[in-house]
């Protein structure tokens, strides 16, 4: 008989899952996902069940690495919140298996693995297609993304100054006082971003936000917010301007309103720009849609079970 999953709590995998460990796993894993004759990856495009009722959805993340033999799935209730609210907009888990036997090996919390691994791979984007000489970065949206973002980005990158905005000052103004390090904060979204040369987009919002007539030519955009077909972030001017780079196409033309209602083309997935078969932009005007996938939350999985191993 299988042992019982272990239970791995969100303050053990916020201590063990640490990004020096998971970029270079993501960057093998999407690069594997791209390979277009692979059978390695095994990752159907989410399936969402609506929950009209609360404004939300369930997720069902599903995903099996055969080389590295993770099977591991993520379950992620996502709420678009009123203003104000003190409800939390994601919930999630993280079941790992055992692919042979099918028994579950560990059920971990998902927030902080949704945090990390998505601010990761937009670290990564940003790795590979931000301006040379790279100083200004502009966070939109200054929640638990926002938060991971800063992080992730001020912890790879040297920006000489991170600015913030949010719909509500004091939320961003209390954001800007939880960061390590200084963080100005912007009463407009087109005041936040001139002149920036990376823009992090990490809102609840369904209609657009950021404007192309804003966005300084040559910068980069990592776009982690929309994530359904009728959302956006982005108007069309930045969706058609920019070189659009994302993480599955697959996914993309299935869920990202940015990409569908504005009828942007995808240049390329990021793993094809890991892989050098579609080139890094870096010069151009460039927008990384970011949607999520579950081999992104199986290789953070697989890492903190790891780590917790080591320690038991
Ligand atoms: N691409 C990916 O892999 C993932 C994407 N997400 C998305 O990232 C976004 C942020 O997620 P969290 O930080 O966890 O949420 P959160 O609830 O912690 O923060 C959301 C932020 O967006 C702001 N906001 C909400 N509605 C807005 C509107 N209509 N206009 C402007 N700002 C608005 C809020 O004030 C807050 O600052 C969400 O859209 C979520 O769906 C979340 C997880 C993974
Ligand atoms: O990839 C994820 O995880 C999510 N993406 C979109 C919003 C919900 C969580």
């Amino acid at each position: 008989m299988a042992e019982p999953p272990v239970l791995i709590r969100q303050d053990e995998v916020e201590g063990l899952l640490h990004y020096k460990d998971l970029i270079p796993r993501l960057e093998v894993a999407l690069g594997k996902f791209s390979k277009l004759d692979s059978a390695e990856v095994i990752q159907p495009v989410r399936t969402t069940v609506p929950l009209q009722k609360y404004n939300g959805f369930l997720g069902l993340m599903p995903a099996y690495l055969v080389h590295e033999d993770i099977l591991c799935t993520k379950l992620v209730c996502f709420y678009k919140r009123e203003s104000g609210s003190t409800l939390p907009s994601t919930q999630a888990t993280v079941l790992l298996f055992d692919p042979e036997y099918g028994n579950v090996k560990a059920v971990m919390d998902g927030e902080v693995i949704t945090a990390k691994r998505t601010a990761a791979v937009s670290a990564i984007s940003a790795k590979l297609l931000m301006p040379a000489k790279s100083e200004v970065l502009t966070i939109l949206g200054a929640g638990h993304q926002a938060l991971s973002h800063y992080n992730v980005f001020t912890e790879t990158f040297s920006f000489k100054e991170v600015r913030v905005w949010s719909r509500r000052k004091e939320t961003a103004e209390r954001f800007a006082q939880s960061t390590q390090g200084h963080v100005t904060v912007w009463e407009s979204v087109e005041e936040a971003v001139n002149g920036a040369d990376v823009i992090v987009t990490v809102t609840g919002a369904s209609e657009p936000v950021l404007f192309g007539q804003w966005v300084k030519p040559g910068a980069h955009v990592a776009a982690v917010g929309a994530c359904r077909p009728d959302w956006r972030e982005l108007d069309d001017v930045l969706m058609r301007q920019a070189e659009v780079y994302v993480d599955s196409r697959e996914g993309a033309v299935a869920e990202s309103g940015d990409i569908i209602l504005s009828g942007a083309k995808v240049f390329a997935e990021l793993g094809e720009v890991l892989n050098g078969t579609r080139p890094a932009l870096r010069e151009k005007t460039t927008v990384f849609k970011s949607l999520g996938m579950g081999i992104q939350d199986a290789v953070s999985a697989k890492l903190v079970f790891e780590q917790w191993k080591n320690k038991h």
